[in-house]
């Protein structure tokens, strides 16, 4: 399985197929294929959703591998504010917002980056909020063995705004806590971090 996906190189099979589909969708939806605008929105929007979906192929515990460094530090690491765009699974719509990592280690560090980088590789395929959150806390559990490990989860789904109940301002907030995060006081920790204003 790949590492890293050069997200420009799509297999011209896969495209063509989701192209004439996105062409027999645009048309359903009452608009004209042929119209100059749109003539190529169908291998556009093929391209974007194979963008959006590019997780299935990475391997997230090899991304996590591939940057683990023998470091005598036992003390909480939190990376907050990452970015995240998914896609909700009931209605292909977007959700997006921030999440929140913690990890306490247990001989080893992890490069910075490949928290968010993990959190991409789960947020890049068809989910909800909660599994995307598991997914991201087993893998750095299973595979850094940290101490601790946290992940919190805010986030606002266009499926919830933009149609159906249609509320523009209510969020989510989902969470998991291992190891010593289970335990109260490392969780206030690092739940003061995240909302505090220190960088
Ligand atoms: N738990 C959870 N639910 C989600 C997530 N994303 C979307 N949903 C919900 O999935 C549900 C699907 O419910 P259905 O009744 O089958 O679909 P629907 O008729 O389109 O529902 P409405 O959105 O209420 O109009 C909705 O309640 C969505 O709000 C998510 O990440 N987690
Ligand atoms: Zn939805």
């Amino acid at each position: 399985m790949a590492l890293y996906r050069n997200f420009e190189e799509f297999n011209i099979e896969v495209t063509d197929e989701i192209k004439s589909q996105f062409s027999s969708i645009i048309t359903n939806l009452g608009e004209d294929v042929a119209r100059e605008g749109i003539v190529k929105t169908p291998e556009r929007a093929a391209k974007a959703m194979q963008f959006l979906t590019s997780g299935y192929d990475i391997d997230a515990a090899e991304i996590l591998k591939g940057a683990m460094f023998k470091e005598d530090y036992n003390d909480m690491v939190v990376v907050k504010n990452i970015e995240l765009y998914s896609l909700c699974e009931h209605h292909m719509l977007p959700f997006f917002g921030k999440a929140h990592i913690a990890y306490i280690p247990n001989g080893h560090i992890v490069g910075l980056s490949k928290l968010p980088r993990v959190v991409d590789v789960f947020a890049r395929r068809l989910q909800v909020q909660e599994r995307l959150t598991h997914d991201i806390l087993e893998c750095i559990n299973d595979t850094l063995k940290p101490k601790g490990v946290a992940v919190v989860i805010e986030a606002s789904h266009m499926c919830m705004m933009m149609r159906g109940v249609q509320k523009q301002n209510s969020t989510t907030t989902t969470s998991g806590f291992r190891g010593q995060f289970e335990a109260q006081e490392t969780r206030n920790e690092f739940l003061k971090l995240i909302s505090s204003d220190l960088a």
